[in-house]
């Protein structure tokens, strides 16, 4: 890959935005983010940040912008010389302008899934809390019913995606996402992508980066016919 690409994956909660990061990750080689695991890192190691965000994230409430974007912009600053895709971050139109400040970005991918469909993925996940990998019982179920396929550690449920949290959460993140989701489409980034299927959605995902992202094999190609 010669010149930095630069994502954003937006979409409510159980969108698929991990799942897809994930073979972003290993097929186009760039690192991803997700702005929840790093949280979670941090209030592991006890960090100032993560002192901070543990009794929102408990609430189910949005960790509040200065602390998300002091979390997230220095680690950004770690990961200039790589490609990056970032997941969960920015979640309010605060933190997409403190990102903007920082970086350009490529393309901002959003993920539009209809609301049942979305509850009943949410149901159905389970998570490994130590690595943040995500099963779900029916589209990636673990090896062995209840744990990790890598640790053996046994998986839980997050207490918000039971169905009692869940419609409130999701009509939050409407409300939230909206504006984001103007100011990249005013940008003429913004990349939409609506489906009830991850599998689905997936090539024309692939084929968006394929096109986005400039390969030295691209840049040879290029340089060849000019
Ligand atoms: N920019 C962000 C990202 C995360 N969080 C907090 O971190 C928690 C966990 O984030 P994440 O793992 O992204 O999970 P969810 O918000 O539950 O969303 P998803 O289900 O899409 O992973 C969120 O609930 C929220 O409290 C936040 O406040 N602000
Ligand atoms: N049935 C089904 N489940 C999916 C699909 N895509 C992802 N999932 C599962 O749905 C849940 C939410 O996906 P995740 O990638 O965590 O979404 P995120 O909250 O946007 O990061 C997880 O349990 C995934 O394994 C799909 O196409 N069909």
């Amino acid at each position: 890959m010669s010149k930095l690409f630069r994502a954003v994956i937006l979409g409510p909660p159980g969108s698929g935005k991990g799942t897809i990061s994930e073979r972003v990750a290993s097929i186009f080689g760039l690192q991803h983010l997700s702005s929840g695991d790093f949280l979670r890192q941090n209030i592991t190691a006890n960090t100032e940040a993560g002192i901070l965000a543990k009794a929102y994230i408990e609430k189910g409430a949005l960790v509040p912008d200065h602390v998300m974007t002091r979390l997230m912009l220095p680690r950004l600053e770690e990961m200039t010389r790589h490609s990056w895709l970032l997941d969960g971050f920015p979640r309010t139109l605060a933190q997409a302008e403190a990102l903007n400040s920082a970086c350009d970005l490529d393309v901002v991918i959003s993920l539009n899934i209809p609301l049942e469909t979305l509850k009943e993925r949410l149901r159905h996940r389970w998570i490994h809390p130590a690595s943040g990998r995500v099963y779900n019982m029916c589209f990636n179920p673990p090896r062995v019913q209840g744990v990790d396929d890598i640790t053996g550690e046994p998986l839980i449920q997050h207490e918000d995606d039971k169905p009692e949290a869940l419609v409130a959460r999701l009509r939050h993140y409407k409300d939230v996402a909206k504006p984001v989701i103007d100011l990249y489409r005013a940008k003429g980034i913004l990349h939409m992508f609506s489906d009830t299927e991850t599998d689905r959605i997936w090539p024309y995902v692939s084929s968006l980066l394929s096109a986005k992202i400039p390969t030295d094999h691209a840049d040879a190609q290029r340089a060849t016919t000019h």
